[in-house]
């Protein structure tokens, strides 16, 4: 019998409580973003669904031990909408298959770690001649046997699992945990805000987590951006495009030095709320061309002067599309921690786009009046015709 993982298995969450029809439609879509992300890290595997997972198989054409089961498991953890993977070893839905494969896997079972052994039993109670909770203290035993280790069901260092179904089951030592979420593509189309820093990456993350298409649109500050800006938006957006490869997810880059420019000699305390509804315009012209239904900002309530619930309102005004901000409630520290684990956080602090943009003492509690007053009257006009200037470009 196979003595090492041959199969990944991969457990969806909340595609899972779907009706029957919703459901089928966001099981075909995360198969096809699991394939998808496979392709892109030339991982060979062939992806099925299957009763309550997707299984990531050998596909026909692979020569004996072409398939790694464990790449597999790894990458299409990435996949928004997975809970979590397993390589895992296939075998017959029989105790003494069972426990075979459990003790091969324990071969590398860590010295003095406790484990369980975990059992998921689906299918007719006739079809197999145990409980859950029998196959499982038998399958304990051998491994106890085998490694010597002891036994702690509430919190073991290493699980084993066993899912069994009706003709088949898998056995497993490693779990991978994914995003959670909803299948990308599942939800539309969104146009982000995206400066590359640290809450506009982790908003498009959030985004992409619950199921959308995200465009990312950069605006170039001309003199008051740089370079260097441009690349780190350039780098994070291709990193968090890189659990959905077969979306096209390349940063829109608009040059708006030249509005930027003139938003700085015209107006005081309120020019970052103009600059925000320049943007937002902006983003709604790259929504319309692209069919988004809505746009979105990394903004935090209370975060910055131009982030404080009455200033969000004059933002906002100039938008007819929903404006999402998935960060609205996060704490600074929790998306600083969230971009370090999703990887796009930036060590160097740049100084360089809207903070050198904003005025000395600007204005906290706006009002649309006091805003539109000083802001140029052919601004938001020239922000939609600016959209028509970006171009893209591509960080992979
Ligand atoms: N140059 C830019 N291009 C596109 N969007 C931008 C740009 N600068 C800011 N934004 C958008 O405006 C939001 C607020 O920006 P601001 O600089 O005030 O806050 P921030 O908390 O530093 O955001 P970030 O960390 O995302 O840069 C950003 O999250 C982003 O959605």
């Amino acid at each position: 019998m196979q003595q090492s993982p041959d199969i990944a298995v991969v457990r969806y969450g909340e595609a899972g409580i779907k009706s029957d029809k919703v459901r089928g439609q966001m099981l075909d879509r995360l198969a096809e973003n699991v394939r998808a992300i496979l392709d892109d890290r030339g991982i060979p595997g062939a992806v099925e669904r299957h009763w309550s997972r997707l299984l990531i198989r050998p596909p026909a054409t692979a020569a004996d031990g072409e398939f790694d089961a464990d790449a597999a498991a790894r990458a299409a953890a990435d996949a928004f909408g997975v809970v979590s993977t397993r390589p895992a070893i296939t075998t017959p839905p029989a105790a003494d298959a069972l426990a075979e494969a459990a003790v091969a896997l324990a071969a590398d079972h860590p010295g003095g770690a406790t484990f369980a052994v975990r059992a998921n039993r689906a299918g007719k109670p006739e079809i197999h001649p145990f409980t859950s909770q029998e196959v499982a203290s038998e399958v304990g035993a051998a491994i106890g046997d085998a490694t010597g280790a002891a036994v702690d069901l509430d919190a073991p260092d290493r699980a084993y699992r066993l899912d069994i179904r009706e003709d088949e089951a898998f056995v497993s030592a490693v779990e991978y945990g994914g995003p959670g979420g909803l299948p990308v593509g599942t939800q539309g189309t969104t146009v982000a805000l995206f400066s590359g820093g640290i809450d506009s990456p982790v908003a498009a993350w959030e985004l992409f987590k619950r199921g959308l298409e995200v465009v990312p649109v950069y605006l170039d500050l001309g003199d008051y951006g740089g370079s260097d800006h441009l690349a780190r938006a350039v780098e994070t957006a291709g990193t968090v495009a890189r659990s959905a490869p077969h979306v096209d997810a390349r940063l829109r880059v608009v040059p708006a030095g030249g509005l930027v420019d003139d938003l700085v000699a015209a107006t005081g305390p309120t020019r970052m709320l103009s600059l925000r509804r320049a943007m937002l315009r902006v983003a709604e012209a790259v929504a319309d061309d692209v069919g988004a239904h809505s746009v979105a900002t990394g903004e935090s309530i209370g975060q910055k002067s131009s982030q404080t619930g009455p200033n969000v309102r004059v933002t906002d005004a100039a938008a007819s599309l929903p404006v999402h901000r998935p960060l609205l409630t996060r704490d600074k520290p929790e998306i600083v921690a969230q971009a370090r684990e999703i990887g796009t956080f930036v060590d160097a602090t740049m100084n360089v786009g809207c903070e050198r943009v904003a005025p000395e003492y600007p204005e906290t509690n706006a009002t649309i009046e006091s805003v539109e007053a000083a802001e140029p009257d052919d601004l938001l006009a020239r922000a939609e015709a600016l959209a028509e200037e970006r171009y893209v470009v591509d960080g992979n």
